[in-house]
């Protein structure tokens, strides 16, 4: 096994083998397409600054902005609560937008929202630091009766069962992000 590498290719092929694939590929694309038309017909107008949520935004965010035919900025916000597990912890910051979010209209795109507890801290933050209106967009919605309470996407892709996915964006420890479709893990995978 490769240096400093944590799952074998064996180990991963066992999960993905086990795993039930929730969404293929077409169904990612159209989640991806609904997204943009929804978000289109309401912030064209509005110049948004996009803030994709590392890391698992760059695979929805780099598949929407094509489809985003207005003016918009893009940058990024860095907060992270799970931490290469699959279990979420508390919310530690890795890097605020270098971008003015005062009086501006912000998007945060992310691939998942489960327990909200993730965007509830980007909310606030962006609050905090004046922006005039905050939306938010997941390629992946998974309701939980743990949510946050009011956390609600504006935007939302595709919906997933309360177990624990990846695919499309979103790991499996830290891996199989770069997969098309969006799977559930096997009960015996999740922990
Ligand atoms: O609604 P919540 O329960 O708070 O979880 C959602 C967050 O969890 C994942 O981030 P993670 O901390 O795993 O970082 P990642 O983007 O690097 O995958 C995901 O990208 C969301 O940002
Ligand atoms: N990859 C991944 N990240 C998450 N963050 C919160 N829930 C999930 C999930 O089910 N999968």
């Amino acid at each position: 096994m490769p240096q400093g590498v944590a799952l074998t290719e064996d180990e991963l092929s066992g999960v993905v083998a086990r795993a039930e694939c929730l969404h293929d590929a077409a169904a990612v694309a159209a989640g991806i397409e609904r997204l943009a038309a929804e978000i289109t017909a309401k912030l064209s107008a509005t110049q948004p600054l996009v803030l994709g949520v590392m890391t698992g935004a760059i695979v929805p965010l780099g598949r929407l902005l094509p489809y985003l035919q207005f003016p918009l900025e893009l940058d990024y916000i860095h907060a992270t609560r799970y931490h290469k597990s699959t279990i979420g912890r508390e919310l530690v910051w890795l890097a605020r937008p270098q971008t003015p979010l005062r009086g501006r209209t912000v998007l945060l795109v992310d691939d998942i929202l489960d327990e909200g507890h993730t965007f509830k801290g980007l909310l606030d933050a962006c609050r905090e630091e004046g922006a005039e209106a905050v939306y938010t967009a997941v390629l992946a919605d998974k309701p939980n009766p743990r949510r946050e309470p009011g956390m609600v996407a504006d935007f939302i892709g595709v919906t997933v069962p309360e177990r624990y996915v990846f695919g499309a964006g979103m790991d499996y420890k830290g891996y199989l992000r770069n997969l098309d479709g969006i799977y559930a893990a096997h009960r015996d995978d999740e922990d």
